[in-house]
């Protein structure tokens, strides 16, 4: 029997679901019990052009309804996808193994929260009026860009769909979305959303396919800009093969962020801003306080209650199941660099105070993994591991540990726990990190940007800001006055 996952065919183009099935198979495995519930096709090069055709032929009217209109489609998509939020939950369960518990609250949710708040926003964007000399004066027109790819990650396949379709839509732009190949259903019922709410036919199209595919998109001359959530290397390349064509990008890419708790924290609000900075999503959370700077006062203490609480509150088990809070890993390729890591922190000799153990069940389960006496230099504290495994270093000073934190290539984001606010500010002023946390971890509203500096990323997602990256401004110079020429 057909399992309920299986969509109707790989790709939705021009508001149809489209199949080739001489495109590379793509398996989709249910990450809790290792099954194959769905099998999907990459795009061919054909299916490719057709995507890329569509969202060229659709761009045209849709930017040229009022953004009021375009924004009623996008807040009625809002509002299907929050009426449907059971199903799509289920549907992210079976994508990516995260539980219900978590997937119920969080993905279709960001993603409604996207959709309304761009929809929102699309009737106001604007120009503005310049006066100059004499008279002159010069006007700006907010334009679109025209046709925007953007590739995903897999560990939120509905959310990075909505995040980097909503603001390329207000402004007027059409999408081609290429899902991870490890989460590829989850953006189609996006899309089948999209036209439901009243998108023109070609203004959101979803492609599946391998990096590959990927990299035949960001080349293509009908492409003006491209929006990649996925690791630092592969953002390297695609950033490298647009800058080749001149194309807009948005590249929001790994990390190993520092969260830093200071002896005068409070420690359980300090001990949940260390678990939701590593624990979530069984760990696989981009922005996540993975090297956790702790100030010798308060280390042991913090270490107790974590262990504590992690240990009655972890509930592994069907992701089905309302009540169960831990998952598995996406894939076994995941599983194995975890598995990887976790062998590497204690070959350097990080002190393993909980977990370490893989549940022998079907499926890709790791337990949630803790190690102290992390030095800076060991594997562990240097490289994105996307998992859940937590780095507990000790530190003393403020000036010492903002030195630490900040030694590393990536800056997607940082935080840090105080009770005393000044010391707050001066610490989150000081971390080279594009989203930063005080006494909190892990927030993303769509009204407050997010993304990273240095390695890890170039531009924002959502607020206001996204707007500027999918779209550009015209000047017109108007002249009230004859022209003067030097001859
Ligand atoms: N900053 C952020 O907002 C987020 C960043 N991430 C990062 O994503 C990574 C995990 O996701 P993965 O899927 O493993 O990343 P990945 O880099 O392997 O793949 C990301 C996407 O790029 C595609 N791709 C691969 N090679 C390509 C190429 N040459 N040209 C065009 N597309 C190509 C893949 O098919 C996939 O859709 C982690 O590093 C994580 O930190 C994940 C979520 C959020």
């Amino acid at each position: 029997m057909t399992h309920p996952a299986q969509p109707k065919a790989s790709h939705y183009i021009n508001g149809e679901y489209v199949e080739d099935t001489s495109g590379a198979e793509i398996p989709v495995i249910y990450p809790a019990t290792g099954e194959v519930i769905a099998t999907l096709h990459a795009a061919t090069p054909a299916i490719v052009d057709q995507a890329l055709d569509a969202a060229k032929n659709a761009q045209k009217e849709w930017a040229a309804m009022s953004g009021t209109e375009r924004g009623r489609v996008l807040r009625r998509a809002a509002d299907i996808m929050r009426e449907r939020n059971h199903d799509l939950s289920v549907l992210e369960t079976y994508d990516t193994g995260k539980p219900y518990q978590e997937t119920s609250e969080v993905d279709a949710t960001s993603g409604a929260d996207a959709l309304e708040y761009f929809g929102g926003l699309a009737g106001s964007l604007t120009g503005e009026h310049i006066p100059l000399a004499g008279g002159d004066f010069a006007y700006t027109i907010r334009e679109a860009l025209g046709v925007c790819v953007g590739i995903g990650a897999w560990n939120y396949p509905t959310q990075i769909a909505c995040w980097k379709g909503a603001p390329a839509l207000a402004c007027g732009n059409t999408m081609v979305f290429k899902p991870s190949e490890s989460t590829p259903l989850c953006a189609l019922k996006v899309a089948e959303i999209m036209v439901e709410a009243g998108a023109p036919k070609g203004v959101y199209n979803v492609v599946q396919g391998y990096g590959e595919v990927g990299a035949k998109l960001v080349t293509d001359p009908r492409v003006a800009k491209v929006s990649l959530t996925g690791s630092v290397p592969t953002g390297k390349k695609v950033y490298a093969a647009a800058a080749a064509e001149m194309k807009h990008v948005t590249m929001e890419l790994g990390g190993k962020s520092p969260l830093i708790i200071f002896d005068d924290a409070d420690l359980e609000n300090a001990v949940s801003g260390a678990i939701l900075a590593n624990f979530y999503s069984t760990g696989q959370v981009c922005s996540n306080g993975t090297r956790v700077f702790v100030q010798k006062g308060i280390k042991e203490a913090f270490l107790a209650r974590l262990k504590e609480r992690l240990d009655a509150g972890i509930k592994m088990g069907d992701p089905m199941d309302p009540e169960v809070n831990f998952g598995p890993m996406v894939n076994e390729n995941q599983l194995n660099i975890v598995k990887k890591y976790v062998a590497l922190g204690q070959e350097e000799g990080a002190r393993l105070v909980t977990g370490g153990g893989y549940p022998e069940k079907d499926g890709f389960w790791v337990e949630p993994v803790v190690f102290a006496d992390v030095q800076d230099d060991m594997t562990i504290a240097r490289e994105e591991i996307f998992g859940p495994v937590m780095s507990v270093l000790d530190f003393d000073t403020e000036e010492e540990v903002l030195a630490r934190a900040n030694a590393t290539e990536f800056g997607l984001a940082a935080g840090v726990f105080t009770a005393d606010l000044t010391r707050g500010h001066r610490i989150a002023a000081g971390f080279e990190a594009g989203t930063c946390y005080i006494n909190t971890y892990n927030l993303a509203p769509v009204e407050a940007p997010f993304g990273g500096s240095k390695a890890s990323g170039v531009g924002r997602e959502n607020s206001k800001l996204a707007i500027n990256h999918y779209s550009e401004m015209k000047m017109v110079y108007v002249s009230m006055n004859d022209v003067e020429a030097p001859f």
